[in-house]
């Protein structure tokens, strides 16, 4: 028995969009799902009851960072992941090759595999695929990532294919050395840039290894938005219907409607809980920093269209009031909102797919939010 079932519920009549239902020994998810990141073992500023709370399904954690960090070996002790973080829900880690690339200094990539510095300490470790499933399987995460390498924005053809052929080779090692499928599914990420054809064979090469989901990998990482959409457009393509699809660290809610639209079912970023640290606020009209001046006076909640938590029981003022004199429960209460606003998108993103109205909903909540139509 495969450790999770992806069925392909409806697919939208106009765009690639798909309704679907993930099954995994830690919950059922509805796709397409936004996926809170909490990279250090917890979401930032939040508990486990108010993810909950707020709708949320499958968080993030990350082996580089964990590895790092306690230790895999402590959290393993611990009875794994879920237990040690207290999250009975679905738990996906990324595999800590983009986090060698974007975190660490001192990197050297070998077939074998990529030596790297902590970014804490500074010490010296070596990550192989081999390496990063063990880690993986002590985690005890229910979906867990390839080692790949991500290739830098921009980067000429001959690095790209270089790079994606390792990612290629990581994989099938990765997954030689993955035993515990049972309990975790393993996902290939499709690498490739910008390139049309190196995307459509790394995704055709995976696929022949038969992964039981497949990630998007390689994006987000600077390149503009439509070059992105283009890729993701062409890579779901190569990707097989019945399994699911995931685009890794995207996104704002414009990059979330465009990729269910082009046929993404899973999505992560640190983006809403990054910004709301920072007293940035999504709204049904566009973002809104409430730390600024002109919301001294404003009683009214973050976004009047919002039933979350903050917004039934908190005023602008009151919110500003709280970053501006650098209070903990600032950053609490602007993730609470921000997480919810995204997980709410996804659930009428599903609604609007299940009434076949899809591309109404994008053009509405695009005028309404200010944003340009592609
Ligand atoms: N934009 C991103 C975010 C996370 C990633 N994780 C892995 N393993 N690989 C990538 O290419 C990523 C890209």
């Amino acid at each position: 028995m495969a450790a999770i079932k992806y069925r392909l519920i409806k697919k939208d009549s106009r765009t690639n969009a798909r309704l679907g239902i993930l099954e995994t020994p830690h919950g059922v998810i509805e796709t397409p799902v936004f996926m809170p990141v909490g990279t250090q073992a917890t979401v930032k500023a939040m508990t486990p009851e108010e993810l909950k709370e707020i709708g949320a399904t499958i968080i993030l954690s990350n082996t580089y960072h964990l590895y790092l960090r306690p230790g895999h070996k402590i959290i393993e002790k611990a009875g794994g992941l879920h237990r040690f973080m207290n999250w009975d829900r679905a738990i996906l880690t990324d595999s800590g090759g983009f986090q060698i690339f974007s975190l660490s200094s001192l990197r050297k990539i070998k077939e074998e595999g990529v030596e790297f510095r902590s970014h804490i300490d500074g010490s010296k470790h070596f990550f192989t695929p081999e390496k990063v499933i063990e880690i993986q399987n002590a985690l005890g995460s229910d979906i867990i990532m390839s080692f790949d390498e991500c290739a830098p924005y921009p980067a000429d053809y001959e690095y790209v294919k270089n790079s994606m052929e390792l990612t290629i080779k990581w994989a099938e090692r990765g997954k030689k050395a993955h035993k515990n499928t049972e309990k975790q599914a393993l996902f290939g990420i499709v690498q490739g840039g910008i390139y049309e054809d190196l995307r459509k064979e790394c995704a055709q090469r995976l696929v022949e290894m038969d992964f039981p989901g497949y990630s998007i990998g390689g994006l987000s990482v600077g390149e503009p938005k439509n070059v992105m959409y283009d890729i993701v457009d062409l890579t779901t393509e190569y990707l097989p219907e019945n399994k699911p699809r995931y685009l890794m660290g995207v996104g704002s809610p414009d990059d979330l409607i465009e990729g269910v639209i082009r046929g993404v079912d899973m999505f992560d970023c640190v983006l809403p809980t990054r910004i709301a640290r920072n007293g940035t606020v999504f709204t049904s009209k566009g973002k809104l920093i409430v730390r600024d001046a002109p919301y001294a006076e404003d009683f009214s909640p973050l976004d009047e269209e919002c039933d979350c938590y903050t917004c039934k029981n908190y005023s602008r003022a009151y919110i500003r009031h709280l970053f501006k004199a650098n209070e903990i429960l600032a950053a609490r209460l602007a993730t609470i909102h921000n997480l919810y606003f995204l997980i709410k998108l996804m659930e009428r993103i599903r609604e609007a797919i299940r009434q076949d109205r899809l591309l109404e909903f994008k053009k509405q909540f695009f005028k309404k939010y200010g944003y340009k139509e592609e």
